[in-house]
Formats: C-alpha cells, structure tokens, sequence
C-alpha cells in the first residue's frame, strides 16, 4: 500500500510543529504539504526547520494547492480556520482530521453535515489516556449516582485562547449523559462571591491558565466522606500529535462519515 499523504495546517503553531515530527516518524504516512496563513513569515521555509529537520517540503498558503492529490489534512488551528479547511476537504474529497477547540453549536452542526460527504475525526483529545479517562468518567458516574458532587479541574499554557478545554467540556457531556443530565443547563462555570450552598445537581468547572502546561485534566467525584478523582496529565503536545496520525491512518479504510477517537481506539 502507497503512504497516505498528510497536509498539515497551521504547521508552525505548538501542535503544527509537533505533527510535522509525528509525521516524520510514522512510517506509512508522507508530507504532502504544509500550510501557514498569507503573510506569515514562515511561507517558503521548509516544514522541518523549526524541529531541526529537514522535509523537502516548502510551507505555503495555497490551501488548493496543497489539497491536490491528498489523502487527509490535519488541523489544529482555530474555529474559523477549521470551518475554512472543512470546507476546503469538501472541494477536494479529503478526509479532515480535527483538533481544533472552541467550537460553537453551528460549527458542530456543519462538521457533522460535512461527515455525509467526506471522512472526518474531530476530537477534543486525540490522546490515548484522555480517551481512555472517558470511558472512566462513564463507569464512574454510572455507580456514584447519588451523593457525588462533580466538580472538573483544567489547567493549561498560557497560551490557551479558550476556556474551559474542549477536553473538560467532553468530560463534562460524558459525566452528564451517564447521569441523565444536559450540560447545557446543569454546567457552573466558575463561581464568585456569595454563591450559596452548591446545588447538587450542577456540574461545576474550573479553570487555570499560566506558564506551559501541556494539559492537565481532574473530574472529582466528592461525596460526605470519600473522594474519586480521575486525573489525566499529558506531558508532551506528540501524544497528541501521534494520535492525529493514528487517526489519519485509520480513516483511510473508513466510509466516508463524522467519527471521534473513540472510534479509531474501538472505545465506542
Ligand atoms: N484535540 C487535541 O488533542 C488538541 C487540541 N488542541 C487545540 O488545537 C488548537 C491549536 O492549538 P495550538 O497549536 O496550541 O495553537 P497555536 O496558536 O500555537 O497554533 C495555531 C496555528 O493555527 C494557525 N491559525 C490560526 N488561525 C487560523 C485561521 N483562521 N486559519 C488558518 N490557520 C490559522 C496559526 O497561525 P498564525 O500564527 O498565523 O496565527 C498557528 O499556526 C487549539 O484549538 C487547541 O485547543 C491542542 C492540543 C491538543
Ligand atoms: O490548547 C491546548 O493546548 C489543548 N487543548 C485541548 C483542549 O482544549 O482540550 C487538548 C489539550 O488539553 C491541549
């Protein structure tokens, strides 16, 4: 079998840099090209530059351009980009695997509509242990039903532009749905002042934003006299990045559709 060919978007942003070295170390996999936007200084230089090594492959900004021929474009930008992108992999029958976070409820709904046209895995947490942590979080809040408050826990970069992380949402809407809750209505973000005793009901976030924190993620389960806390902490952005891949590879042999990464680790 031929390599798949990858286009990476957003190449010299923190998870661009850290999918071009994915790419370079899986074998089956090949850059195809590299996209940054028009304007940005780093247009014409090679992909590899900024992790020391050389790809052969100049970054560009002509999205069609580096869609030709493709397999699949891996894309952890922002929302608008990943709906630009999106649209882009309609144009050209090309499968889009998706990282990106923050999106609202109409960007999901088209990303889901673009699934009836094109492969697609979008994912909040394209780690194994995070996916792993789902299937957790649904077991442990099928059995602490009563009693357990649930209070979620993120911490992140300084960098990080959104809040609370696509992950703690995720785990949010994992916790809701065993519960027969709708995140929607019982989530609490933040709390300030006098907040009153905490209603049992709520799903409560926390954020924390400082220094480089990869991803740090808590659901705790307190109830009156004992505590569960499943934790997550990823230490490099090429976990990450290698479950990108993973999942540019294992869409390869799909029908076209709207998957996560619990369908490509078989956790559905
Ligand atoms: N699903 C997962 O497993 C993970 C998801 N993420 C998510 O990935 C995203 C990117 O994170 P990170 O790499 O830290 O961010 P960075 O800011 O480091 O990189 C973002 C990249 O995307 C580019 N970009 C920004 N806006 C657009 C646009 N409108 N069109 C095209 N390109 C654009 C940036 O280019 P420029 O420099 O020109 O702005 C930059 O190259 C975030 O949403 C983050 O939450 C992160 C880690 C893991
Ligand atoms: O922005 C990041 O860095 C990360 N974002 C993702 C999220 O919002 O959940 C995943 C990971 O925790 C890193």
């Amino acid at each position: 079998m031929s390599d798949i060919k990858l286009v990476i978007a957003g190449c010299g942003g923190r998870m661009g840099r850290s999918l071009i070295e994915a790419v370079l170390a899986t074998p089956g996999v090949r850059l195809h090209a590299a996209l940054e936007r028009d304007g940005n200084p780093l247009i014409g230089q090679d992909a590899g530059l900024a992790i020391g090594q050389q790809t052969g492959v100049a970054i560009g900004s002509d999205v069609d351009a580096a869609l030709a021929g493709a397999d699949a474009l891996i894309d952890f930008t922002r929302p608008e980009g990943s709906l630009a992108f999106l649209a882009a992999c309609r144009r050209h029958g090309v499968n889009h695997i998706i990282g990106t976070t923050g999106f609202d409820d109409a960007a999901r709904a088209a990303i889901a509509e673009a699934g009836t046209e094109i492969g697609i895995v979008c994912a909040p947490n394209f780690s194994v242990g995070v996916n792993l942590s789902f299937k957790l979080l649904d077991i442990a809040a099928r059995v602490l039903n009563e009693g357990f408050d649930v209070e979620i826990l993120e911490a992140h970069h300084r960098y990080k532009v959104d809040a609370p992380s696509g992950t703690a949402l995720r785990m949010g809407e994992v916790v809701a749905n065993a519960l027969g809750r709708d995140l929607k209505t019982c989530a609490v973000y933040g709390r300030e002042g006098v907040t009153g005793e905490r209603d049992p009901n709520t799903i409560g976030f926390a954020t924390v934003r400082g220094g480089d924190v990869v991803g740090d993620h808590t659901v705790l389960f307190a109830a009156l006299g004992e505590r569960v806390e499943i934790t997550h902490k990823a230490s490099s952005r090429l976990t990450f990045a290698n479950g990108a891949v993973r999942a540019a590879r294992w869409l390869a042999g799909q029908p076209r559709g709207l998957y996560d990464m619990q369908d490509v680790l078989g956790l559905r």
